[in-house]
């Protein structure tokens, strides 16, 4: 038989569920995610787009349905290998940058490579070179506290982008705490990145400005309404 030419989803979710009790806090959702496609998501408070984020990344099992990421179904993997898959291939960031106060910026970005077995001096080199690209140059020496709001999403940014293997952006609502300059240049940065090294984005976000600049968008429904989540 003839195989398929078509490339495998980077997201694939089919009728992913979260249920608590009695309480649907996720109701059934399809996705599709492309390769290199940047999507946002989008509804309203208590929809369960964080739940959703939780079960993309491996943080959390869904009740029904199923969850394939970059090729492998979660339902077959142990939480171990789950873990893996997301420190290797997965950039995670959130509406809080959490940047650890005790160490510098260079040394918070480059943290996750350190723990990977790189040398501290080439991962804090690296770590300085992804500061460069999110407008940070000479922010590395710098502690946390010392950064605006902006400049430690853009940190973070820099991050969970920061290892070569990133092949898929989680973001959960990233610009929120943003003035409106921050949220223009952190979308930017995101889509600009993503489009450069042909990473995909699922990003849960309430601003349209910032969803619009995605290629595409799916909205929740609320989590009580049990039927599944719609394309728009
Ligand atoms: N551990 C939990 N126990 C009970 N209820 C929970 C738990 N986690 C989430 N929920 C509920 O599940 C629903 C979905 O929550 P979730 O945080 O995923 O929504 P959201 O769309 O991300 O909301 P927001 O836009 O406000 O961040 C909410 O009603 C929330 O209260």
């Amino acid at each position: 038989m003839e195989r398929s030419s078509i490339p495998a989803p980077a997201l694939l979710l089919v009728g992913a569920e979260v249920t608590l009790g009695e309480a649907t806090i996720l109701p059934a959702v399809d996705l599709r995610l492309e390769q290199g496609e940047v999507l946002a998501l989008m509804g309203p408070s208590g929809s369960g787009k964080t739940t959703l984020l939780d079960c993309v990344v491996g943080l959390r099992t869904p009740t029904a349905g199923s969850v394939e990421v970059l090729g492998a179904g979660y339902g077959s993997m142990s939480s171990r290998e789950r873990a893996c898959l997301r420190r290797r291939s997965i950039g995670i960031i959130e509406q809080n940058p959490r940047l650890l106060p005790e160490l510098d910026v260079a040394e918070n970005v480059a943290l996750v490579l350190v723990f990977d077995g790189m040398p501290r001096r080439r991962a804090l080199a690296l770590a300085r070179e992804a500061l460069t690209v999110v407008g940070l140059d000479g922010a590395g020496a710098l502690r946390p506290e010392n950064l605006s709001g902006g400049e430690a999403q853009r940190a973070a940014l820099a991050r969970a982008l920061l290892s070569d293997r990133i092949e898929l952006l989680v973001a959960d609502e990233p610009t929120a705490a943003l003035d409106e300059e921050n949220v223009r240049l952190m979308t930017e940065l995101i889509v600009g990145t993503a489009r450069d090294r042909d990473i995909s984005v699922l990003l849960a976000t309430h601003d349209t400005t910032v969803a619009e600049r995605c290629d595409r968008i799916q909205r929740m429904r609320q989590a009580d309404d049990r039927s599944r989540a719609s394309w728009a």
